[in-house]
C-alpha cells in the first residue's frame, strides 16, 4: 500500500505521468476532476461560487463558465484565495474518500493522487512519496499557448498563481524532468514504476 502525491506546475506534464502510472497498474485520483465535481450544477460548491462571483460566471445551461471564472481569479490573489476556500475543503473530502475506497478494494494498491496544489494546500496529506513533474516556466507558458490556445498573458498569470519551481522541488522525493519530449517523460515514469514495484 502506498499513497503517492503527484504534482507540478501548470502544463508540466502531471496528467501525462498520471495516465502512464495508471496504465502500469496504479489507482489514479485526479484533483482537477474532483474540483469539477465540487462545483457541479446543483452542488453547494456552485451555490457558494455564485454567491461570491455573481451569476455572470454561470452559463445558460446552469453549468460553471470555467473560462470566465479563470479570467476572474488568475491574476487576482484575493479572488483566487476565496475560490480556493470554497473548493479545496470539498476536494480534500472527496480525495480522502477515494483513497479509502481504493485501499478497501485492494490493500496493496499503489494510489497516485495527482494534485496541482500539493505544495500550496495538500502538503499535510500522509504521502509515502512525492513526485514532481518539472519543466521550466517558459516551457509551460509555451505549452499553454501552443497546445491550449491561451493568450500569453493569461498563461503567465496562471504560472504566477502557483508555487515556484524551487518550492515544488524542495517538497519532492522524486523529480521527473518533463522539459524534453514525451517519450523521455515516459521512460522516467517506467523506471520509477520498476522501483516502486520492486519494493
Ligand atoms: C478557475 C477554474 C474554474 C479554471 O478552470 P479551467 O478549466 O480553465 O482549468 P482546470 O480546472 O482544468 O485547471 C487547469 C490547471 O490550472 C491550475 N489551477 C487550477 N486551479 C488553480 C488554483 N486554485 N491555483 C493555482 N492554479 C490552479 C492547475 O495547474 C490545473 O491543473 C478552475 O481551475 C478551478 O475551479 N480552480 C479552483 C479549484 C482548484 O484549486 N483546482 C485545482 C486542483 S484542487
Ligand atoms: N515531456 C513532456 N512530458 C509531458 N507532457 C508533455 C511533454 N512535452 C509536451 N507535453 C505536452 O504538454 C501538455 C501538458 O501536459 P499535461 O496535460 O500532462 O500537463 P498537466 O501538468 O497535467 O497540466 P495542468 O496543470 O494544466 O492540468 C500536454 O499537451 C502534453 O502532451
Amino acid at each position: 500500500m502506498a499513497l503517492i502525491g503527484l504534482t507540478g506546475g501548470i502544463a508540466s506534464g502531471k496528467s501525462t505521468i498520471g495516465r502512464r502510472l495508471e496504465a502500469l497498474g496504479s489507482v489514479r485520483i485526479d484533483a482537477d476532476r474532483l474540483a469539477r465535481e465540487a462545483v457541479e450544477p446543483g452542488s453547494r460548491g456552485l451555490r457558494l461560487v455564485v454567491e461570491r462571483f455573481g451569476e455572470e460566471i454561470i452559463r445558460d445551461d446552469g453549468s460553471l463558465d470555467r473560462a470566465a471564472l479563470g479570467e476572474r481569479v488568475f491574476g487576482d490573489p484575493e479572488a483566487l484565495a476565496d475560490l480556493n476556500a470554497i473548493v479545496h475543503p470539498e476536494v480534500r473530502r472527496l480525495a480522502e474518500r477515494r483513497v479509502a475506497e481504493a485501499r478497501a478494494a485492494d490493500p496493496d494498491a499503489i494510489i497516485v493522487y495527482e494534485v496541482p496544489l500539493l505544495v500550496e494546500s495538500g502538503a499535510d496529506m500522509d504521502w509515502d512519496l512525492v513526485v514532481v513533474a518539472d519543466a521550466p516556466a517558459e516551457t509551460r507558458v509555451r505549452r499553454q499557448v501552443e497546445l491550449r490556445g491561451l493568450d500569453e498573458g493569461d498563461a503567465r498569470r496562471r504560472v504566477a498563481s502557483q508555487a515556484s519551481d524551487e518550492e515544488r522541488r524542495a517538497a519532492a522525493d522524486v523529480v521527473i524532468d518533463t522539459s524534453g519530449d514525451e517519450a523521455r517523460t515516459i521512460e522516467q515514469v517506467d523506471a520509477l514504476w520498476k522501483r516502486l514495484t520492486a519494493r
